[in-house]
């Protein structure tokens, strides 16, 4: 039967059990899926048998259902509305120096093998008259990370949802990462770093992309 739920988050259900006469809250953390579910887990269980394994094993019982749920989480940035996230957060404000928001970490799958990468993304932008929340910067990494990605088009996916939505007088956004597929498999290379930028407005000046990097730089 297909589960007609959206993924929207984590969907919090509230229980109580008593134990030694103490009432305890149990919060139930268990994310709400998208439609797709069982049919995404019945592949998932052929995978397992072409893989030659044997999927009615007691320990891999559950394993499709689980894959399936852990993929849609994983990809669950594509029923999220980044441009929104930004527009509900929009403050008016005269404050028009570089605000820098930096070593957010992200995960996200390459949409070449769908393995992970992962790593930090520093956003900068010089506010034009409005400034958002600082979270929602890191919202916005959230969902264009949680969809099947390359670190490029995230880049910039990140850098156009800002630009478009703040109109701020310029935006940066930098990238660092690691892709498992170049570490696990392939070219195996364990230590290379993928760095990327994208930037607008007065982001074009190299002394402002200078001040931005001068700023993220490890200490
Ligand atoms: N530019 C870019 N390339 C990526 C990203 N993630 C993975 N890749 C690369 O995508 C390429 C896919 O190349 P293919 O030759 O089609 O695939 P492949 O035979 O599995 O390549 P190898 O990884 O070299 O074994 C590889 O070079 C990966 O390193 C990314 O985010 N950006
Ligand atoms: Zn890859």
């Amino acid at each position: 039967m297909a589960r007609k739920r959206t993924f929207q988050g984590t969907k919090r259900t509230k229980t109580s059990e008593t134990i030694n006469n103490a009432t305890i809250l149990i919060m139930n953390l268990e994310p709400e899926y998208r439609e797709g579910l069982d049919q995404l887990a019945a592949h998932y269980k052929e995978v397992l048998a072409l893989l030659g394994e044997d999927p009615t094993r007691e320990g891999l019982e559950k394993t499709p259902m689980r894959v399936a749920k852990a993929m849609q989480v994983l990809t669950r940035g594509y029923t999220q509305d980044a441009r929104k996230v930004l527009t509900d957060a929009l403050f008016e404000e005269k404050y028009n120096q570089m605000v820098i928001v930096k070593d957010i970490d992200f995960f996200s799958m390459c949409e070449h093998h769908m393995l992970p990468f992962f790593g930090k993304v520093h956003v900068a932008y010089i506010p034009n008259g409005y400034i958002t929340g600082l979270s929602k910067i890191a919202r916005v990494v959230d969902i264009f990370s949680h969809r099947l990605q390359v670190q490029e088009r995230m880049t910039q996916q990140i850098k156009d949802c800002i630009q478009d939505t703040l109109k701020p007088l310029g935006v940066m956004v930098v990238v660092e990462a690691k892709h498992l597929c170049m570490q696990m498999r392939g070219v195996e290379k364990q230590n290379s770093v993928t760095t990327t930028s994208d930037f607008s407005g007065a982001f074009n000046q190299a002394k402002t992309r200078e001040e931005f990097m001068n700023l993220i730089r490890p200490k």
